[in-house]
C-alpha cells in the first residue's frame, strides 16, 4: 500500500432498491449460509421511493470496522455482517487512485478497516425489506470500493449471507432466487428474469399499516416454521416448483391475470404455513391486513385489476397492471381514509401523479367520491380511518447504482465519520 500522505480516505457510495416477493421465500435448509427451501421470485421497487444508500470508506487511519445506520452507530459483530465483509474482502482487487496518489494491493484489504454509513429512505425493520436493500447495498458498494471483478450473481450469493431476500435486490425488474443444490451455497444465487422495462406499466401501492419495528423478525418466524410446520415441506417440494414456472410464464407473456392469481395464492399459502407453525405468529391476522385482502376480494380485483401480497410485517403491497390504478388508489382511499388531521399530500407518498391523474387533488375530492358499486352501505372496509398510516405509490425499479456525486456521500471525506 502506498500513498503520498498517510491520512488518505477513499470512498464509494451506492444505492440499492428493496424488493417484494410474489413467490415467497420462507424457510431455510441451512441457517448459517442462508440457503432456502424453495425458489422465490420478486419485483424490485423503484429506488426513488424505497432504497438504501450506503457510503463505504477506507483509510489506513481507521483502527476497526464501524457502521452507522440511519445516523446511529450499530455493531458489526454479528455473523451476517462478518460473513459479508469476509467474503467481499476475499474477492477484493488492486485499487489505484492516481489523483490522490493511492495504491492498494489486493492483499492489503485484509488489514485495512472500513467505515460504513447507510440510510434507508423508508422505515427500517418494519416489514418493508430494509434488510434486503441494506445488505444488497452494502455488498454492492464494498465491491465497488474494493474493485471486485465479479458478476452480480456472485455478489448476490454474498448479499444472501446478510439476509436471504437481499440477494434479489442486486437486480432491477423481475428477479428469481434459485435455491440451488450445492451444500456450499455456490449455486444459490439470484438471476434477473426480466428488466423493469419489460412490464413498465405495473403500478405498486404499498399500504404502510405500521412503520413500527416488528416484534418478531422474519428470521425467527421462518426458523419456527421449518421446525414445526409439516405443511412447509409440502409447499416447498410439491407446490412452489410448479408455481415458479407458471409465474415465469406469466411474466414473460405479460399475463396479469395469471401473475395476480399466483401472487395472491402464494401469499395465502405463506400465511397458511405461518398458521401451521406451533408458535403462533401473532402479527398475521391483524385487522387491517385482513381488511385489505378482503377489499381486494370484494371488488373482484384479483382476476382483473390487482394482486395483493404481504411480507412479514403488517404492510400490504397491491400490484396493478397499469395506471388504471388511479381507480384503485381512489378505492383504497375510500376503504382507508386518512385521519382528519392528515392531508392527501402526506397520506399518499411516492409517485403522487398516480392519484392526481385520477382527479384526487385534495381530501375534498376523496370525500366526494362515490363508494365503489361492489360496496354495500355497511361495508366492513369503510371508515377505517387511521388503519393505514400512509400509502407509497411506486413502480418497478432498477438494480443497484453507484452514486458519483460527492454531495450524496454519507461520510465526511476529511474525518471519515458520518456527515
Ligand atoms: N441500510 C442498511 N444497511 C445494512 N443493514 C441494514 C440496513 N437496513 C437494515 N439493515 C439490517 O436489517 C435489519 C432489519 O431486518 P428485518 O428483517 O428485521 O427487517 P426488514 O428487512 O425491514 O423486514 P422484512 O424482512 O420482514 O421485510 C436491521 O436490524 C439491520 O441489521
Ligand atoms: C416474508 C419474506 O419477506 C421473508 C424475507 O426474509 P428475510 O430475507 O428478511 O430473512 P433472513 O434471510 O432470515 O434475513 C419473503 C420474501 O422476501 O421472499
Amino acid at each position: 500500500m502506498t500513498a503520498k500522505t498517510k491520512s488518505w480516505i477513499l470512498m464509494a457510495t451506492g444505492r440499492s432498491p428493496t424488493n417484494i416477493a410474489v413467490i415467497k421465500y420462507w424457510g431455510k435448509r441451512d441457517e448459517a449460509l442462508i440457503l432456502p427451501v424453495n425458489d422465490s421470485i420478486s419485483v424490485t421497487l423503484d429506488p426513488d421511493h424505497l432504497s438504501a444508500t450506503t457510503t463505504v470508506a477506507v483509510s489506513p487511519t481507521f483502527d476497526c470496522d464501524r457502521m452507522w445506520l440511519n445516523g446511529k452507530e450499530i455493531s458489526l459483530s454479528g455473523d451476517r455482517f462478518q460473513n459479508c465483509l469476509r467474503e467481499i474482502r476475499k474477492l477484493a482487487g488492486d485499487v489505484e487512485d492516481e489523483k490522490k496518489g493511492i495504491r492498494i494491493r489486493k492483499e492489503d484489504w485484509q488489514n485495512l478497516h472500513v467505515h460504513i454509513a447507510s440510510y434507508n429512505n423508508f422505515p427500517t425493520a418494519a416489514g418493508l425489506a430494509s434488510s434486503a436493500a441494506g445488505f444488497a447495498c452494502l455488498v454492492f458498494t464494498l465491491a465497488k470500493l474494493m474493485n471486485v471483478n465479479e458478476d452480480h450473481g456472485k455478489l448476490s450469493s454474498i448479499a444472501r449471507q446478510g439476509s436471504g431476500s437481499a440477494c434479489r435486490s442486486l437486480y432491477g425488474g423481475f428477479v428469481k432466487w434459485t435455491m440451488g443444490n450445492d451444500a456450499s451455497g455456490s449455486d444459490s444465487i439470484a438471476v434477473q428474469l426480466a428488466p423493469e422495462s419489460h412490464w413498465s406499466d405495473l403500478v405498486i401501492i404499498i399500504a404502510v399499516v405500521s412503520s413500527k419495528q416488528k416484534e418478531t423478525s422474519s428470521t425467527t418466524g421462518m426458523r419456527d416454521t421449518v421446525e414445526t410446520s409439516p405443511l412447509l415441506q409440502h409447499r416447498a417440494q410439491c407446490v412452489v416448483p410448479a408455481r415458479v414456472l407458471l409465474m415465469e410464464e406469466a411474466i414473460r407473456n405479460h399475463d396479469f391475470a395469471s401473475f395476480a392469481r399466483m401472487t395472491c395464492v402464494d401469499n395465502n399459502q405463506f400465511r397458511a404455513v405461518c398458521l401451521d407453525t406451533t408458535w403462533t405468529w401473532q402479527l398475521i391476522f391483524l385487522n387491517t391486513t385482513r381488511q385489505i385482502a378482503e377489499a381486494c376480494f370484494l371488488m373482484k380485483w384479483i382476476i382483473f385489476e390487482v394482486a395483493y401480497t404481504f411480507d412479514a410485517g403488517l404492510n400490504a403491497a397491491l400490484i396493478s397492471p397499469n395506471r388504471k390504478v388511479a381507480g384503485l388508489a381512489s378505492k383504497a382511499a375510500i376503504c382507508f381514509p386518512p385521519s382528519p388531521e392528515n392531508d392527501l399530500a402526506s397520506y399518499v407518498t411516492g409517485d403522487k401523479s398516480i392519484i392526481y391523474e385520477a382527479g384526487l387533488q385534495s381530501m375534498k375530492y376523496v370525500e366526494a367520491l362515490p363508494p365503489p358499486p361492489e360496496y354495500k352501505d355497511e361495508s366492513p372496509c369503510q371508515k377505517s380511518t387511521r388503519d393505514v398510516s400512509y400509502f407509497i405509490c411506486t413502480k418497478l425499479g432498477t438494480g443497484p447504482k453507484v452514486l458519483t456525486e460527492e454531495s450524496l456521500a454519507l461520510i465526511n471525506p476529511t474525518t471519515g465519520l458520518p456527515m
